[in-house]
């Protein structure tokens, strides 16, 4: 669904940022970058401009702040007199640090004008998957002239000791921009890596999530809540984001109907495996469930298990369809019993499931340790989305697993929220989650 053109937009129902502008430069005179920010939820935001700083991988960084904190960027750099062009890497020879550092400082310095008029107060933290990385960071206000805390080295696997340079972009730089942007803009920055193997996601995984915090900041200082949001229009006809699925094999017969827009009517959910019901109520705390299935249980657990699985997997993926609109990305800690599990979403269209949840026994109620495992795996793949699950605090094996599934069900609850905000735009800095 294309985005409305921002004069057809109606009057925006919810409060907004302006814009601001931040300029640097060096102290020779050799660079210079200037920056342009507004807040894209405003009434009548600019349409983003170019961002060039004569590195192209910076360049595609800085893009991320666009999509994934809703706000829209123009990035203009000269080298001695000559202005940068996009898709440029001019900078890459001698002065590449110089320029990073003066990109961080512009963003911060036009960021900190933009958000002058409500400040946002405290500490904000996102974290965001890229395929096999995770990052965490955290934005305090309160700690403005902290030194940032950068914790992403080794920029991969290959080689051993991770990648110098992304493109013409040399990993070390990025705790430069950061470093720059945290102290221009006033905040204490802290970001690790949780995991990644690839340098590519993880600095993307990074931009991110600061991109995201940003937006949960400059959010909470406007009193906005995207789930809680009334749209921002009358109904539309309703486009329903409801799939039924059913699946029939000499192992498994299921019927499986989902409607992500119905919060009222209770699921109603009978696999035979009791534990595997208790774990799709928790996964379909923010939508209606009916998932029916009857199968070789004599052999053993795992067809059924997989098979329904896979089948709501499929369903969630054909309901939410382009993913117009929607939040896209969120993380949520859950408990059951002494166990806590962290579960970072992000309906990314490529399929990528992580977790290191320690199932040490045989059986999770009715349902083998393996299948666990198995049938987040399985959810996951068939959603096309990233999900990583981190256990925060140990416990049995059901605990886990319930505490998994209470965490994957509400961060899937705010991802397929509704931003109205985004009037129906895809929250991806490539346009697009279903290519
Ligand atoms: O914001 P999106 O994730 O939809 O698009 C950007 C991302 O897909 C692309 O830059 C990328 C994919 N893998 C590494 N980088």
């Amino acid at each position: 669904m294309p985005e409305e053109p921002p004069e057809k937009r109606r009057k925006a129902e919810w409060p907004a940022f302006g814009s601001g502008v931040g300029e640097s430069r060096s102290s020779d005179g050799s660079a210079r970058v200037r920056v342009e920010v507004a807040d894209a939820t405003g009434r009548e935001p600019p349409p983003a401009g170019p961002i060039a700083c004569g590195l192209g991988f910076l360049d595609h960084m800085v893009d991320q702040l666009n999509s994934h904190a809703q706000l829209r960027i123009s990035l203009q750099a000269w080298l001695g007199d000559e202005l940068v062009v996009p898709r440029s890497n001019c900078a890459y020879e001698g002065c590449d640090a110089e320029v990073a550092r003066l990109v961080g400082c512009a963003l911060g310095r036009a960021l900190r004008e933009m958000l002058k008029e409500k400040l946002p107060a405290g500490s904000f933290r996102f974290m965001v998957p890229l395929d096999e990385a995770l990052t965490e960071l955290e934005l305090d206000f309160s700690r403005a002239g902290a030194p940032a805390e950068i914790s992403l080295a080794p920029f991969g696997r290959f080689p051993k000791g991770g990648r110098e340079r992304i493109g013409a972009f040399r990993t070390c730089l990025t705790e430069v921009v950061l470093g720059a942007l945290a102290t221009s803009l006033g905040v204490f920055l802290k970001v690790r890596k949780i995991r990644g193997d690839n340098a590519h996601h993880i600095v993307e995984a990074t931009f991110k999530s600061l991109a995201r915090c940003l937006r949960c900041a400059m959010d909470a200082a406007c009193g906005f809540v995207p789930a809680l949001a009334a749209p921002a229009r009358p109904a539309a006809p309703k486009t329903a984001r409801a799939a039924r699925r059913r699946r029939a094999t000499k192992e498994t017969s299921i019927d499986i109907h989902l409607d992500l827009d119905d919060v009222q009517t209770a699921s109603e959910i009978a696999t035979g495996l009791g534990t595997l019901d208790a774990l799709l109520a928790e996964l379909c705390r923010g939508f209606r469930l009916t998932a029916q299935c009857s199968g070789d249980t004599w052999i053993d657990e795992h067809h059924s298990a997989e098979d329904v699985m896979i089948t709501v997997g499929q369903a969630t993926a054909e309901a939410l369809g382009p993913k117009a609109g929607c939040c896209r990305m969120a993380w949520a800690e859950q408990r059951s019993g002494a166990a806590e599990v962290l579960c970072v979403m992000d309906l990314s269209n490529r399929p990528s499931f992580c977790s290191d949840l320690q199932l040490d026994e045989e059986m999770a109620g009715d349902l083998p340790s393996e299948m666990v495992h198995h049938c987040f795996e399985s959810f996951v793949t068939n959603a096309l989305m990233t999900v990583h699950l981190v256990q925060v605090k140990p416990g049995g094996a059901k605990d886990l697993a319930l505490a998994a599934a209470k965490a994957t069900g509400e961060a899937l609850k705010q991802c397929i929220a509704i931003d109205p905000r985004r009037a129906g735009a895809t929250a991806s800095s490539k346009g697009t989650l279903s290519k």
